[in-house]
């Protein structure tokens, strides 16, 4: 059996249109199913919380058919056990990209169903020592999440967004947020070993290369167990800022001197001020926060075998 979590309101419709089709496809009539689709935020992972309250011995997957947000609610729900698969029907769709989930909606369905997978190693996050939560790509601070707040907030997203050009309005962003944005002294601690940076512009932590509707933030980036990727942009000019976010969607900007990657499995973050933080691409604010890879692995199903 296969239980879909549908979010009909990603990708601007794209997610229920997916749906829809693969509603009418033969390898749909093969397999018993059985459908839910989110209504309002945080009804994904209230929809995870109750399946996984379920006994479902013949459950194949959960397959979740929406975007980067929709699979970081599933994720926070769903018990660890259960297989989860997803089919990207969002803006953004970079766990697709970082993760191998190639090929149409049915092609992946197939392979859900002839159980390809690969494992996966969630983060764990806690901001100013609330409850812990997971992100399924990335948690960042600084600069590029204050883009992606002033994008999500503005009133041209919407427009461009109907009109398939949505990344246009990050890039307007970009401008807005140059010109207020002041970099901030911060402390981050990697693996134990203290790094102070006095003028920090970002900080991302990644379990892939993917971010920000496929820039390739880390590019060395893997999917693995042991550690996340770290990226840490500071000192850097108003001019070179503008040249890394042209950079980044083919992953240059890290020869910049100002750019270093690390690799680290628990890392604390604290800034001397409040600052944007994204985490799966939603915007929030806040000063600290502790990040850890996940021991455990999860199952992600309909993925190309590597
Ligand atoms: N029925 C609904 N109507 C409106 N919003 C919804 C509905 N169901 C869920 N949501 C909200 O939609 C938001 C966007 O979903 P999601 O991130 O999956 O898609 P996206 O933004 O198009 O894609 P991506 O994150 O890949 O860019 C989420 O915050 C989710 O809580």
């Amino acid at each position: 059996m296969i239980i879909f979590i549908v979010n009909p309101a990603a990708g601007h419709g794209r997610g229920k249109r997916i749906y829809t089709k693969i509603k009418k496809s033969t390898i749909y009539q093969e397999v018993q199913s059985k459908v839910y689709f989110t209504e309002y935020p945080n009804h994904a992972e209230e929809l995870a919380t109750e399946i996984s309250k379920q006994n479902l011995e013949n459950l194949i997957a959960v397959v979740v058919i929406g975007g980067d947000g929709t699979l970081h609610e599933v994720m926070n729900g769903i018990d660890p056990l259960i297989n989860v698969a997803f089919i990207p029907g969002g803006s953004g769709n970079d766990f697709a990209r970082g993760s191998k989930i190639k090929g149409n909606p049915i092609e992946i369905l197939r392979r859900v169903i002839e159980e390809h997978s690969t494992d996966y190693w969630l983060g764990k996050y806690s901001i100013e020592g609330d409850k812990p939560r997971q992100f399924v790509n990335s948690i960042g601070f600084g600069f590029d999440a204050a883009i992606a707040d002033q994008a999500n907030r503005a009133v041209y997203k919407k427009l461009l967004n109907k009109l398939h050009i949505g990344t246009v309005s990050y890039v307007f962003a970009l401008i807005q947020v140059l010109f207020h944005f002041k970099p901030f002294h911060a402390e981050l601690v990697l693996d134990g070993k203290k790094y102070i940076i006095d003028d920090c512009w970002m900080v991302t932590i990644t379990n892939h290369a993917y971010y920000g509707g496929g820039m390739k933030i880390i590019p060395t980036a893997k999917i693995q167990p042991n550690n996340f990727s770290v990226l840490i942009v500071d000192k850097i000019s108003k001019w070179k800022i503008l040249g890394l976010f042209l950079t980044v969607f083919s992953g240059k900007h890290v020869s910049f001197k100002e750019v270093n990657v690390y690799q680290a499995k628990d890392i604390m973050f604290r800034a001397q001020r409040d600052v944007s933080y994204q985490v799966d691409g939603q915007t929030f604010k806040g000063k600290q926060g502790y990040v850890t890879k996940h021991q455990e692995n999860v199952r992600i199903l309909g993925t190309i075998n590597k």
